[in-house]
């Protein structure tokens, strides 16, 4: 088959539920994009959609939004797949996975046997899984095979710091790292404001209790979504910007750090498991996981979120 040239002005979106269709709306008024193609298992769910997002173009800039199949899609420089189960109040992000693996497995040969040469960015869950279901069954470089990971986890810890502080979250740099689930780690040993470490700048502001602090905040961070999915049945927002600032990160070949989902070798003892690492994300994807420094405590952890991962995914792969 002949292989099309990339369009790196075009993006995919596979899935339009809460968060395919969240996702598609930013994107949409991003920018970053000129033509965004809608895939969905309910044509008319995709179709409405397009028809939706494309009603407020005249408020951002010319773009072509419509509903498409598999041969629309393979020359969009990136794939998002938000399709599948989402949970319900009181489910975990794991008890998805029979399900999703389940549709992934209509999607991603669809995807494969056209031989993809962008980036698949994957956004369901439980998304490390997911992700590593993806690079298995597409044989597709692990480079171009990302999850959003804890993409969404490390904006909802800044978030939570930032209020905590009374500083812009966006100068505060720390990482929720490991399973985007139950498992996640903050590395708090390497947080910072602004190159000031935590506890020096949590003082600055009056708070002496660092470690309820950071077990609070934490919690916050892990609960978020059972707290959200609980009152309003899903999470969408803080996931459809995510979404746009890795598909930001790779259109525009930025080379951010972002926490996103990828395969690790050897980092810390982990190996042969998709979690999340800071990585460096450019137009070729993940172009290499960053090393941040862990305290004993965190790659313990770590090590324990990879070890639940790489048993779930020997059990459904
Ligand atoms: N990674 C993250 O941080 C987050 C991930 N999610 C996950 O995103 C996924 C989607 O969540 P929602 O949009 O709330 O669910 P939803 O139920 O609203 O939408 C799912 C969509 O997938 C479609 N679909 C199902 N099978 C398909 C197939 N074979 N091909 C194409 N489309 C198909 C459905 O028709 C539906 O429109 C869930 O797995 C959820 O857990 C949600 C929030 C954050
Ligand atoms: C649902 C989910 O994965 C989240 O909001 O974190």
């Amino acid at each position: 088959m002949k292989q099309l040239e990339l369009n790196n002005r075009k993006v995919a979106v596979i899935g339009c539920g809460f968060v395919g269709a969240t996702s598609a709306f930013g994107l949409m008024q991003s920018g970053l994009f000129s033509e965004m193609v809608l895939i969905d298992a309910n044509t008319e769910k995709a179709e409405g959609e397009a028809m939706d997002i494309s009603h407020g173009i005249p408020f951002a800039r010319p773009m072509k939004i419509y509903a498409g199949g598999y041969d629309d899609i393979m020359d969009a420089a990136i794939i998002v797949v938000t399709a599948g189960a989402n949970q319900k109040p009181g489910e975990t992000r794991l008890d998805l996975v029979q399900k999703n693996v389940g549709i992934f497995k209509s999607i991603i040969p669809e995807i494969a046997k056209r031989d993809y040469q962008g980036i698949l960015l994957i956004v369901s869950n439980p998304v490390d899984i997911l992700t590593y279901t993806a690079h298995k069954l597409s044989g597709m470089p692990e480079n171009r095979v990302i999850g959003s990971g804890t993409v969404l986890d490390t904006a909802r810890l800044k978030y939570e710091l930032g209020e905590h502080l009374g500083v812009d979250s966006r100068s505060v740099h720390a990482f929720i790292i490991g399973e985007h689930g139950d498992s996640e780690i903050a590395a708090w040993s390497s947080a910072n404001v602004s190159g000031i470490p935590l506890n020096t700048f949590c003082e600055m502001r009056g708070h002496f209790n660092h470690d309820d602090s950071m077990e609070r905040i934490a919690a916050n961070v892990r609960n978020s979504a059972y707290e959200i999915i609980a009152k309003k049945n899903a999470t969408y927002y803080g996931i459809a910007m995510s979404v746009k600032r890795i598909c930001e990160a790779i259109v525009r070949d930025e080379k951010s750090i972002l926490p996103v989902s990828g395969m690790i070798h050897g980092m810390y003892g982990v190996e042969d498991v998709v979690l999340s690492m800071p990585a460096i994300v450019g137009k070729n994807g993940i172009e290499r996981q960053v090393p941040i420094s862990l305290d004993e405590d965190e790659q313990k952890q770590l090590r324990k979120s990879a070890q639940i991962l790489k048993e779930m995914a020997e059990q459904v792969l």
